[in-house]
């Protein structure tokens, strides 16, 4: 089981970002349009040049490439993309039960990718990220494109799995109701920093 931990980390506006995100524990990261949320993430994946110290576990980002890092430390962006013809393709092995769970028929691994409407896009870019079996994820407003009930569904399975799994979760939300019910820590991003929100 391992932590996720970000000293000192620099990117963009942000400086002196501090965070562990212990093993199953979902911290909802919120801020204005333009804060700096995804660039925190994607500093956080490695995808964009930044300062400090990013680790998971006793791993050390810089210490291995990037594309292993993005393997274990796994980034799920606002808006996907699809590289091959079918949903089945994309995924590392089977995911009956999750696709299950995300509310879809057991045919959509046969699906072309360019009948998916962006919400069926946005779930089946979770069951892609998890199939792939990260150490930690990066979930960059997972259920923007969903309505309430599609919402809930897909909340309650991520809550599951990052808690079955021991992930650590850095989970960016706007909406309160949302951070209410998933989130063990909340942080907002605040002049540059992050400040915690206790209810
Ligand atoms: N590669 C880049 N180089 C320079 N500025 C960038 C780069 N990427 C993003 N920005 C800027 O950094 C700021 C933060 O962007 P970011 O995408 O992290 O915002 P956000 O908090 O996720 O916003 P939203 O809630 O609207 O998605 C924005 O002003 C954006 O224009």
């Amino acid at each position: 089981m391992t932590s996720l931990t970000l000293k000192d980390v620099a990117v963009g506006d942000l400086e002196k970002i501090d965070l562990a995100i212990a093993p199953g524990e979902i911290v909802c990261l919120s801020g204005a349009s333009g804060a700096g949320k995804s660039r925190l993430l994607r500093a956080v994946a490695d995808l964009e040049p930044h300062g400090g110290r990013v680790r998971l576990g006793d791993t050390e980002q810089d210490s291995v490439p990037g594309h292993r890092w993005r393997h274990s430390v796994m980034m799920v962006p606002a808006e996907s993309a699809w590289w091959f013809d079918t949903v089945g393709e994309h995924l590392e092995k089977p995911m009956p039960e999750a696709l299950r769970a995300l509310g879809f028929a057991g045919d959509v691994g046969n699906w072309s990718v360019s009948r998916l409407s962006s919400g069926e896009k946005q779930r089946l870019a979770l069951a892609r990220a998890l199939s792939r079996e990260p150490r930690a994820l990066l979930l960059d407003e997972p259920t923007a494109n969903l309505d309430d009930k599609t919402t809930r569904q897909v909340e309650a399975w991520l809550q599951s799995v990052i808690r079955e799994r021991h992930c650590p979760a850095l989970w960016v939300a706007h909406r309160e109701d949302q951070i209410q019910r998933v989130a063990g820590r909340h942080f907002r991003i605040e002049d540059r920093r992050l400040v915690e929100v206790r209810e």
